[in-house]
């Protein structure tokens, strides 16, 4: 079946388009992307196999690719499944999700990579690619066989969840990493300096009775990872940066010409921790929620292009888990499902980024950084494609998420922009009940 997407604003950095386009999609394809107007019997002659779907007021980007997943599957199918993690991303506008390895058993050989893509590839919804630890177990003592994840389809090495604090080794996984042609997704934190803190350390996290995490607990290996990517030649990719001195290390790297590149995850550019109501652990994720001063340098750095990527750390826990307290309860929030409307809220409605840069954050870079053929809206290309209307205005309700994991903070938020339709591969994997036919 054809589908032809009229009346839409595309939005599509690679080929330097923000205008009023027709998007036709055939075998899976794009097919032609046609100036509006210009032809209107030729663009309105549908065959009879085409779906025409009206998006006009809305945004046509290349299909949402979040690098940042956690899908607990195998070892903790109680929080989340990679089909129910699928489904979540596929109602949140991705088209391809990276999954984190802190799964049980970790992701540190080649077939258990292969277990992860073949359930993927069998519900057959969106893109599933599952990133490879970087040692054996997360143990971080011995690297993990990370030449056979590679082969099994890994498109990158990950620690997170934790970093890899001996700074030996993990050179040592930089250098393959460099030779694999991979990037390394980094998750920074210096464990020897945490010191049981749960929350930001601030004056009013203390005053609750909370144990704080200091901005260096991130900083230091920021600036240690950047280092290592300078020396080793390694492409460079910081997780869920939090602190505003990781924005001014990553500038610098780039002056530099260090081969990094930088995250935010929607939380840390919407909350402080002042936000945090009583003992709710839905407000607990690492890195903490930080202060004012550092949102305001996430924001600029996303303004600026220093940080590249807006990504989700979708980490879903059962509620059971997220009711302790909050010095029990675990780190991570879902996100996969509030990562578009809060964007919308808090960055482009705001002017803090055009659409435009939105598009590059969720989908071309993330592509970029992956080395995957994929955030690109030219004729030819597979038709990864995600609708978004950003004057819908709604409140977030997490029992409508098709995630397994209700633990975010934003439940009955109000929020602006609402994902109408996901297209992967020219198949129609969500659409809104509005355009539903
Ligand atoms: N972000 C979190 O708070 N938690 C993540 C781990 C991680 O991303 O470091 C998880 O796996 O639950
Ligand atoms: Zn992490
Ligand atoms: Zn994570």
């Amino acid at each position: 079946m054809d589908i032809l997407i009229k009346g839409g604003r595309l939005l599509d950095p690679v080929n330097e388009r923000d205008g009023l386009y027709d998007l036709w999609i055939r075998d899976g394809k794009i097919w032609k992307v046609k100036e509006q107007n210009t032809d209107k019997e030729e663009s309105d002659a549908s065959g009879e196999d085409c779906r025409v779907v009206d998006a006009s007021g809305c945004y046509v980007m290349p299909g949402l690719i979040d690098l940042h997943v956690h899908l607990r599957d195998p070892g903790f199918t109680y929080k989340e499944t990679v089909d129910t993690g699928a489904e979540a991303a596929a109602h949140g506008g991705f088209t391809t999700i990276v999954a984190m390895p802190n799964t049980k058993p970790v992701m540190d050989e080649g077939h258990r990579v292969s277990y992860v893509h073949n359930k993927a590839k069998m519900l057959g919804l969106i893109n599933v690619l599952q990133a490879g630890a970087v040692t054996k177990g997360m143990r971080g003592e011995e690297l993990s066989d990370i030449e056979s994840m590679v082969k099994a389809g890994s498109p990158a090495i990950s620690e997170d969840g934790k970093s890899v604090m001996n700074s030996g080794l993990y050179r040592k996984a930089m250098k393959i990493a460099k030779s694999l042609n991979i990037p390394v997704l980094a998750h920074c934190e210096d464990i020897n300096m945490v010191e049981g803190g749960v929350v930001n350390a601030d004056k009013d996290m203390a005053a609750k009775g909370w144990k704080g995490i200091t901005n260096a607990v991130e900083d230091v290996i920021v600036a240690r990872d950047i280092l290592l990517a300078k020396e080793t030649g390694a492409r460079l990719h910081l997780c869920h940066c939090s602190t505003k001195d990781s924005v001014r290390m990553v500038k610098a790297a780039k002056l530099d010409g260090v081969d990094v590149s930088a995250e935010v995850c929607p939380h840390h550019f919407t909350l402080t921790s002042a936000d945090i109501p009583g003992n709710d652990a839905n407000y607990k994720m690492n890195p903490p929620l930080r202060t004012k001063e550092d949102v305001e340098a996430l924001k600029q750095g996303l303004h600026d292009n220093i940080m590249d990527v807006i990504a989700t750390d979708h980490a879903p826990h059962s509620e059971e888990e997220k009711l302790r307290t909050m010095q029990n309860a675990p780190f991570g929030i879902v996100g996969l499902e509030t990562a578009v409307p809060l964007t919308i809220s808090e960055l482009v409605r705001p002017g803090v980024i055009t659409p435009l840069q939105m598009a590059a954050k969720m989908s071309t870079n993330p592509a970029r950084i992956l080395g995957i053929d994929k955030g690109n809206l030219a004729e030819g290309k597979i038709a990864d494609v995600t609708i978004i209307d950003p004057e819908v205005e709604y409140t977030i309700d997490k029992n409508k998420f098709r995630s397994m994991g209700k633990n975010t903070p934003f439940h009955g938020r109000k929020v602006f922009g609402e994902v109408e339709m996901t297209i992967c591969g020219g198949k129609i994997v969500y659409a809104a009940d509005r355009m539903k036919q």
